[in-house]
């Protein structure tokens, strides 16, 4: 295991029920949520900020999401109200939430395929358009629920592996667009970029 210690905020968004709390539970057995990961590279510790689904709630949701490095929305595949729900998350993120917030769309509840009301094809063409990271989910049989934050803490590490410096905790894990060349000089050299597989992250540390 790298000494590395990379740390990063991560929000749950979703609709009432869709799931967000299952999912963290059935990893890690707690309601919050701080997520180890020992990989090869670095030690990835992910603090995961669940929040409720409820309308009512929806005016706290920036404070949750706007110190967040990464989000991930969460739809109920049975429930297509809960995808438009998840929809409109994104767009929020996109029009008010840090521009660079790296967000993945989560379908959980595959288990239940036989009451599937979103489409698999659908969501993935929907979240590759909008340059989310795509994951189908169950928090009942833990179906790719340890993928999903590993995938999340791979990206991590594949920075990490690359630091050029020595760095205090990164506070913020960003997201920049694949066009962009690489080895790009970001935030007065505090911080910098790599690309993985058409990701490309960047932390930026407190310095
Ligand atoms: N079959 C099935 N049920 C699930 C799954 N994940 C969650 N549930 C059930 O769905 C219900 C809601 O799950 P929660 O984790 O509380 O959903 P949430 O998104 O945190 O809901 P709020 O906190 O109210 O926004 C519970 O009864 C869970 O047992 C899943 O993958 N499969």
């Amino acid at each position: 295991m790298g000494s590395d210690v990379i740390q990063a905020k991560l929000v749950l968004l979703g609709d009432l029920g869709a799931g967000k709390t299952s999912i963290v539970e059935s990893t890690i057995g707690a309601a919050f949520f701080s997520q180890v990961l020992c990989m090869d590279e670095a030690t990835v510790k992910l603090d995961i900020w669940d929040t409720a689904g409820q309308e009512r709630y929806h005016s706290l949701a920036p404070m949750y999401y706007r110190g967040a490095a990464a989000a991930v929305v969460v739809y109920d595949i049975s429930s297509t109200d809960s995808y438009i729900r998840a929809r409109k998350w994104v767009d929020e993120l996109q029009r008010q939430g840090n521009p660079h917030l790296v967000m993945a769309l989560v379908g959980n509840k595959v288990d239940l395929e036989e009451k599937r009301h979103v489409g698999t094809q659908e969501a993935m063409e929907y979240a590759e358009r909008n340059g989310l990271f795509f994951i189908e989910t169950s928090a009942k049989t833990s179906q790719n629920v340890t993928e999903l934050f590993y995938e999340l803490g791979k990206h991590h590490c594949d920075l990490s592996t690359e630091t050029t410096f020595n760095y205090s905790l990164p506070d913020k894990l960003v997201k920049v667009r694949p066009h962009r060349p690489s080895g790009m000089v970001l935030h007065d050299g505090r911080c910098r970029r790599a690309d993985s597989g058409g990701w490309a992250w960047r932390f930026c540390c407190s310095g």
